[in-house]
């Protein structure tokens, strides 16, 4: 009669795992709290503390460590030795472990105060399913009670659980240990694991523990597969987000969509954002009328009606239908929102090709990666700060309060852009994003060529200073009445004489924002 050992912390589904097993033959034991959930459904079950002659100690600290626990489950029946260490000892073949761990990674567990955390740090369960694990030639390892049915299955059919799905519960098992030990190197990162030490920024190594949320149709191009892969045991808005029909996500759709939702909240005021090629190419703030969500998007789409097609749209504020009526003429991939007013989402759910979504605001990782051979440079994400108190007026010519919300604005969509940006903009609306050129100038024409004479008066945002006075020149060709740089320059004198001369305001950040 094989027996199988069961302890989790989830126990879903594990006294119906039980009642199966005990049908096919099996016999049962088990930890405590397991062995009372299996017992409470009429199962036979022995306690794993009459199996070793000790009760679970310190309490709950050691439960199942014991030899006859660890013996059963890492002796290999064809080894002679073992046999005679087995026998010697009383140790019976254990063929079925079936543990999940406490939830360390879990969100649950990091709303535990330090001292619970570390309570939250299972021992007994991973030692058991790494020893589960490494024996998977003569044992099966179960962590997840979604494979429940699938060891039944082989059971029933097999008349035991074949070596191929012990193979892959092996390797589901230590991927589960691994991500485990990763969120508690994860926690300790955080604040020390004591709340005492300062966390490292970056600290000296890295875990990643990632599982595939959604294999995606492809990725970038049709000829690379693509999946989306969240943090093991973690969840993010793309977790939580509802998408109200429509095509599934494709990859770029995901990239595209996350960058629209970053920029959008980084304004409190009604906002839209229409991002192509991970680039807006419309921003804008409502400020007119009596809807000033469908103000924001009328705006932010004519910033640049034909990068806009096939763009994707973002807001931070419930869709009406007063925008989603120009919106369903308008060839949209994507539409983000915390949310649709009824007969808004009926006139966008016509449209066959949009993808509607609802979700919860964007978080914060503390890592920013990059993929470089042999590893990733790492390295803080960027924080843009609209908090104007520390920047620097650097010209005679100060600006005006509509300037300064102009330049509020346009820093911020300036440090979502691709290098070398600059904005142009004005009324809290982007007129021409140059995005992505080698150099400043032609970001600076590109801004200027979009803007078609519409920022005439408005401002510009540069995320990096201007090395020479020509991008200032051409800027004040455009009609800009004031600029918003980082500084820092060493020809800063000249480009400020040359503000002087054009009597348009200059304010400094002393923060560039780069994006590559
Ligand atoms: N200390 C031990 O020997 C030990 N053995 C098993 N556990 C864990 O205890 C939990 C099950 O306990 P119970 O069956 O008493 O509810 C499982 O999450 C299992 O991983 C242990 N707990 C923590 O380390």
């Amino acid at each position: 009669m094989p027996t199988a050992l069961l302890s989790v912390y989830d126990k879903t589904g594990v006294a119906e795992l039980a009642a199966s097993l005990h049908d096919l033959g099996w016999s049962l034991v088990s930890s405590g709290g397991t062995a009372r959930a299996i017992a409470e459904q009429g199962v036979p079950v022995t306690d794993v503390a009459d199996l070793t002659g000790v009760p679970a100690i310190l309490d709950h600290r050691v439960v199942t460590l014991h030899p006859k626990v660890h013996g059963g489950i890492l002796a290999d029946p064809t080894s002679e030795s073992h046999r005679a260490d087995m026998a010697e000892y009383g140790i019976e073949p254990i063929s079925l472990v079936v543990a999940n761990l406490y939830p360390f990674g879990s969100d649950t567990a990091f709303e535990h105060g330090s001292g619970s955390a570390v309570e939250m740090i299972d021992i007994g369960g991973p030692a058991m399913v790494r020893a589960a694990a490494k024996n998977h030639a003569h044992v099966a390892i179960v962590v997840d009670p979604s494979d429940y049915d699938t060891v039944v299955a082989d059971v029933r059919e097999h008349g035991e659980i074949t070596l191929a799905t012990r193979r892959r519960l092996a390797r589901d098992a230590f991927a589960h240990t691994a991500a485990y030990d990763a969120a508690i190197v994860t926690w300790f990162d955080s604040d020390g694991g004591d709340g005492a030490t300062d966390p490292e920024p970056l600290p000296s190594t890295i875990h990643l523990a990632l599982e595939r949320a959604e294999v995606l149709r492809y990725g970038e191009n049709p000829h690379q597969q693509g999946a989306r892969y969240r943090f093991s045991g973690a969840t993010s808005w793309w977790d939580t987000m509802t998408q109200h029909g429509g095509k599934a996500l494709s990859y770029l759709n995901l990239y595209d969509t996350e960058a629209a939702w970053r920029l959008v909240h980084r304004y409190d005021d009604p906002a839209c954002v229409v991002v192509k090629h991970a680039n807006p190419c419309g921003v804008a703030i409502g400020t007119t009328g009596d809807d000033l969500i469908a103000d924001a998007y009328v705006k932010a789409n004519a910033c640049d009606p034909v990068s806009a097609f096939g763009g994707i749209v973002a807001v931070n504020r419930t869709v009406t239908q007063a925008m989603a009526e120009p919106l369903s003429s308008v060839f949209t991939e994507v539409v983000v929102a915390p949310g649709f007013d009824g007969d808004a989402l009926e006139t966008l759910l016509a449209k066959k090709n949009m993808r509607v979504i609802t979700a919860e605001a964007p978080d914060e990782w503390p890592f920013d990666l990059k993929p470089l051979d042999g590893g990733f440079i790492v390295q803080q994400p960027d924080p843009v700060s609209l908090d104007r108190s520390t920047w620097q007026v650097v010209t005679e010519t100060q600006p005006t309060d509509e300037q300064w919300d102009d330049l509020v604005f346009a820093w911020g969509v300036c440090a979502a852009v691709t290098s070398n940006a600059i904005v142009y903009a004005k009324d809290r609306q982007a007129f021409g994003i140059g995005a992505g050129q080698q150099n400043r100038l032609d970001s600076a024409r590109i801004a200027a060529d979009r803007s078609d004479g519409r920022a005439e008066g408005g401002v510009c945002a540069s995320d990096a200073f201007f090395p020479f006075r020509d991008g200032l020149d051409a800027a004040a060709g455009a009609g800009i009445r004031a600029v918003i740089q980082p500084g820092g320059s060493v020809r800063d004198d000249e480009v400020i004489a040359a503000a002087n001369e054009h009597g348009i305001a200059m304010v400094f950040t002393g923060e560039r924002h780069f994006r590559h």
